[in-house]
């Protein structure tokens, strides 16, 4: 059997990659990710000039999973930019990495995706809708409005393929009003989901929060998140048209977890967590699980069964 994926018209070894965040920050990351047995990488979320992000600690591995406040520390998307073009006149035959984008606010999302647009760049682009939004409201993601407003706004000059890295959800009036949203807009994806936000997790032994920043708040990663992470991939993939695909993230450890997503209808596959804890070595492992599983089920491609997670009836 082979993991080879079509993603936005360009073909893909297997559907594995690392999750914006993880992996990315710097040239030496970027280029480790090149090395490894991932089909694609992305870039860490860029902002138009370079952040320090949080105090730390900000980024803590604990025994489920992950809890983290960094505060989108980033080189700025120049330097993301240079990379990303040196590497698509480098290797003109491979797939250009992702480029990650969230501004701080709608202007900024514009601003940024503008400078992408006007440039070289002929890859695929992410807009990290859980960038915040003015104080005291919502992340965007959670505004619908300002959803629709920004998605609108972006559609009248971004031409180039773009998908959007959400939040979960956790009600079916949401996956509904985000679906008809998404729906009315070109998008080459909807990456679910981005980490569940502000958790809260304690050393009992010191009776404290592990996180410096927001009193030890932070977006939870890893196993914890695996069955939302799933929900949220099958409740996009049953309600938006077929030209939208979904990109799973979340809770990914083993081939078992990747094949999960797969099942829920996924088209590639996003790790963090996993990938922080153990390097890049992780491509070939889950790779190899997951080969094993599509052999043991007699499955010659991810075509076989992507998508088609069975309903008890
Ligand atoms: C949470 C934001 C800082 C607004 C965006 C960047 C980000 C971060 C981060 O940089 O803190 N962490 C995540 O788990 N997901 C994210 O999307």
């Amino acid at each position: 059997p082979s993991l080879e994926v079509e993603f936005c018209g360009r073909l893909y070894e297997n559907p594995l990659m690392n999750a914006s965040g993880v992996c990315c920050m710097t040239t030496d990351d970027l280029d480790s990710m090149a090395r490894s047995r991932s089909g694609a990488f992305i870039t860490k979320s860029a902002t138009s000039t370079d952040r320090a992000g949080n105090p730390e600690p900000r980024y803590v591995t604990v025994p489920l999973g992950s809890i983290n406040s960094m505060g989108l520390p980033n080189k700025g998307i120049e330097y993301y930019l240079n990379y990303v073009l040196d590497r698509q006149k480098r290797f003109p035959s491979e797939n250009p990495p992702f480029m990650s984008v969230a501004g701080m606010g709608i202007d900024e999302n514009i601003k940024l995706l503008n400078i992408i647009q006007d440039s070289e760049f002929s890859g695929i682009t992410e807009l990290n809708l859980s960038c915040p939004n003015v104080p005291g409201k919502p992340q965007v993601a959670y505004d619908f409005e300002l959803t629709d407003r920004t998605l609108k706004s972006v559609f009248q000059f971004f031409t180039k393929p773009l998908g959007v890295k959400l939040p979960p959800f956790f009600d079916f009036a949401h996956f509904d009003d985000m679906a008809s949203i998404l729906n009315k807009y070109p998008l080459a994806y909807v990456n679910c989901i981005n980490s569940v936000g502000n958790g809260l997790y304690i050393d009992v032994e010191k009776e404290s929060v592990v996180i410096k920043p927001k009193d030890g708040f932070g977006g939870i990663g890893g196993e914890y998140i695996k069955p939302t992470a799933l929900a949220n991939v099958r409740a996009f993939y049953t309600r938006l048209n077929e030209n939208i695909k979904i990109i799973g993230t979340g809770g990914i450890r083993t081939g078992q977890d990747a094949f999960e997503h797969l099942l829920c209808g996924a088209t590639m596959l996003q790790i963090g967590t996993e990938l922080q804890n153990e390097g890049t070595g992780i491509f070939e492992r889950i790779n190899t699980e997951l080969l094993q599983i599509l052999e043991q089920k007699g499955y010659q491609s991810i075509e076989d069964f992507r998508g088609k997670l069975h309903s008890i009836t």
